[in-house]
């Protein structure tokens, strides 16, 4: 049986890796590591990495018809057994440098940017929007990527046109929005709004476009959850919102401000985020997570 040891790491997130398999093929690796205001925690929420990877598996199932994606297998005698659940293989692409993002509300950087400009990634909104507004239309807001532990830069389309081409850059934009489109429609169904998301795509080996990286999670967008939704006010998180909530109460007698590690998490709070992240599975899938994967002894 291969060992995850047996794939050189190449690359790695805040709560996740990447491992070489072959020449063709990698290992994405979700761990069951959260981070909460630019701080990975100490505590990890158990399954946080096998509901993410369920999730992906999901999204990229129900988009097939509308783009060709990187998945080959999530339960497969290459993908070790120690992560079997959390790990992905993939087909090994030529990464594009953007990060690919739809946004149909505002909130977060995008927010600011409208703040200061009226705009976001040069694209004009209309006057009046506050924070969570829905926006008229989802728009593309690309960033470009930046160090770990730094946040992405918004940029133009014409700056991914200059960098992509404009034909590819255009394909790009209609691409995210009508991959967002779909999933937030279905999301919407099921109560949860996608509030925005962040794509990657590669090239396969005939130079079209595919999806890539992890699609439509709670790390890769934000869920919010549809009955509490109110313009005017940050929303709260789906999967997220007790542990902010804790880390940012007196109980924790954490010092955000500080620039100090947050302490670690009381089991309470562990298990309230880990029905969190099993509810949204469940919600969005309508598939039971008791029948995923699990990694073997
Ligand atoms: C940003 C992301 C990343 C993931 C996990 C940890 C750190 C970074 N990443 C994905 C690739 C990548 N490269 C070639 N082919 C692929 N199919 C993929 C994918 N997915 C490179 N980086």
């Amino acid at each position: 049986m291969v060992a995850l040891s047996d794939y050189p790491q190449i690359a790695a997130g805040k709560v996740r890796q990447l491992h070489a398999v072959d020449d063709e093929h990698l290992l994405l690796v979700a761990s069951d590591r959260i981070s909460a205001y630019d701080h990975v925690l100490d505590t990890p929420i158990p399954d946080k990495g096998r509901v993410l990877t369920a999730m992906s598996v999901f999204w990229f199932e129900l988009l097939a018809d509308l783009l060709p994606n990187h998945l080959v297998a999530h339960d497969d005698p290459r993908i070790p057994g120690e992560v079997r659940g959390r790990a992905l293989l993939v087909e090994r692409l030529e990464m594009i440098q953007v990060e690919c993002v739809a946004r149909g509300y505002l909130t977060g950087s995008g927010l600011l940017d409208y703040q200061r400009t009226g705009a976001i990634c040069g694209v004009a909104l209309p006057d009046g929007l506050v924070e969570s507004s829905q926006l008229p239309e989802p728009i593309f807001t690309p960033a470009t990527k930046a160090a770990i532990g730094e946040h992405d830069e918004n940029v133009s389309f014409d700056a991914v046109a200059a960098q992509e081409g404009e034909a590819r850059a255009s394909e790009l934009r209609d691409l995210t929005l009508r991959v967002y489109a779909r999933a937030a429609e279905h999301a919407r169904e099921r109560g949860v709004i996608l509030a925005d998301t962040k794509f990657e795509f590669g090239f396969g080996a005939d130079g079209s476009l595919v999806l890539a990286d992890e699609v439509l999670t709670p790390d890769s967008s934000r869920y919010w959850p549809a009955e509490d939704y109110r313009a005017g006010e940050v929303q709260p998180s789906f999967d997220k919102q007790f542990v902010r909530n804790w880390l940012t109460s007196p109980e924790s007698g954490w010092d955000r401000s500080a620039d100090v590690p947050p302490p670690a998490l009381p089991e309470e709070i562990v298990q309230a985020t880990r029905d969190r992240y099993v509810e949204a599975y469940e919600r969005i899938t309508g598939r039971s997570f008791a029948d995923w994967p699990s990694p073997e002894a």
